[in-house]
């Protein structure tokens, strides 16, 4: 179900949190509200799930006005950072509920909640209960617990934000993978660029209230529309005045058109990648190169050098 936000503004108090922002989410589609804190991005998932009332502009489910429909009523599924389960319940029971208190026949419930928790590999761990689940399990349970009512869109407020670098690694592609089998319209916020880059098909960059940039990935990267997107969604340096990603400044030992010179300060060799600080008459930077890249100029401290901005 597509999803569409027209105008929205959200104050609290005298606070804009959100300012006649504009949304397009497609059917189907896994999208990214990223941004930094405070930037807006949890208050525009709430406005959207009916959890908060926008002060002026519309929101609208699969063509329908939602604006002044209660939450309730939106068929949406909701998973948050932390995640409120019932923990006198089992993991089983958990997912259930919302069929449960639907009163779904039993043997329908069933087999609902074993597909489920199948889906997100915890068919094992039925029988236990939530704080017997380590955190990326219990957020899996949550997602399960959102998907048991068929919701028509999927809302997730940084559900992997209180999880370990490691195990939040895991759950994005774990979660690539479950919404390449259901498909079902699904947004999630993070402050985190490369959760965003690597999980979602459209990203939604929000700032102070307001859309920075909408685009793919690759969009977003290579043709961010302000400096503020291009420093938040990658690593960034100056050339000549200008912002540059450190891997898209070419060195050279000898002078090409357009390059202008520098000297080494500092190498630094970190895996695969090699960063060099450099000096230029019009201020330090620093690029990235690959092992093999350094080692064929044999970059030292104190090399001189030839850079360019290769985009
Ligand atoms: N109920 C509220 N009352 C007052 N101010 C609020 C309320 N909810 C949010 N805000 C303010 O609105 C701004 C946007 O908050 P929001 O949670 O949407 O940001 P965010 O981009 O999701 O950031 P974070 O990643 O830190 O959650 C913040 O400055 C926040 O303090």
């Amino acid at each position: 179900m597509s999803i569409q936000a027209n105008g929205v503004t959200k104050r609290f108090g005298a606070f804009v949190a959100l300012d006649d922002v504009d949304l397009d989410v497609h059917a189907g589609a896994l999208t990214a509200l990223l941004g930094p804190s405070g930037g807006g991005k949890s208050t525009l998932l709430r406005v959207i799930g009916g959890l908060e009332t926008p002060d002026a502009g519309e929101v609208s489910i699969a063509g329908r006005d939602m604006t002044r429909v209660p939450a309730h009523e939106r068929n949406v599924g909701f998973v948050f950072q932390h995640y409120a389960a019932f923990q006198h319940l089992s993991v089983f029971r958990n997912v259930a509920f919302g069929l449960e208190i639907r009163r779904r026949p039993k043997a329908e419930v069933r087999r609902r909640v074993n597909e489920l928790l199948e889906l997100v590999h915890l068919e094992e761990l039925a029988d236990r209960k939530p704080a017997q689940l380590s955190g990326g399990q219990r957020q899996r349970m949550a997602l399960a617990r959102a998907l048991a009512a068929e919701p028509s869109v999927l809302l997730l407020d940084e559900p992997f934000g209180a999880l370990d670098t490691k195990v939040r690694r895991e759950l994005r592609g774990w979660l690539r993978a479950l919404h390449d089998e259901v498909h079902v319209t699904t947004v999630f916020v993070t402050h985190d660029q490369e959760e965003a880059l690597e999980v979602a098909d459209e990203i939604v960059v929000v700032n102070n209230g307001k859309v920075e940039q909408v685009g793919s990935p690759s969009d977003l990267y290579d043709k961010p529309a302000n400096d503020f997107v291009m420093e938040f969604m990658g690593p960034v340096t100056r050339l000549g005045g200008r912002l540059v990603r450190p891997h898209d400044v070419q060195v050279t030992a000898a002078h090409v058109d357009g390059a202008v010179p520098g000297r080494v300060a500092r190498l630094q060799r970190i895996g695969f990648e090699v960063r060099a600080d450099v000096t230029t008459a019009d201020g330090d930077l620093w690029v990235q190169l690959t092992r093999g890249q350094a080692d064929t100029l044999e970059l030292t401290p104190g090399s001189d050098v030839w850079l360019r901005a290769v985009v």
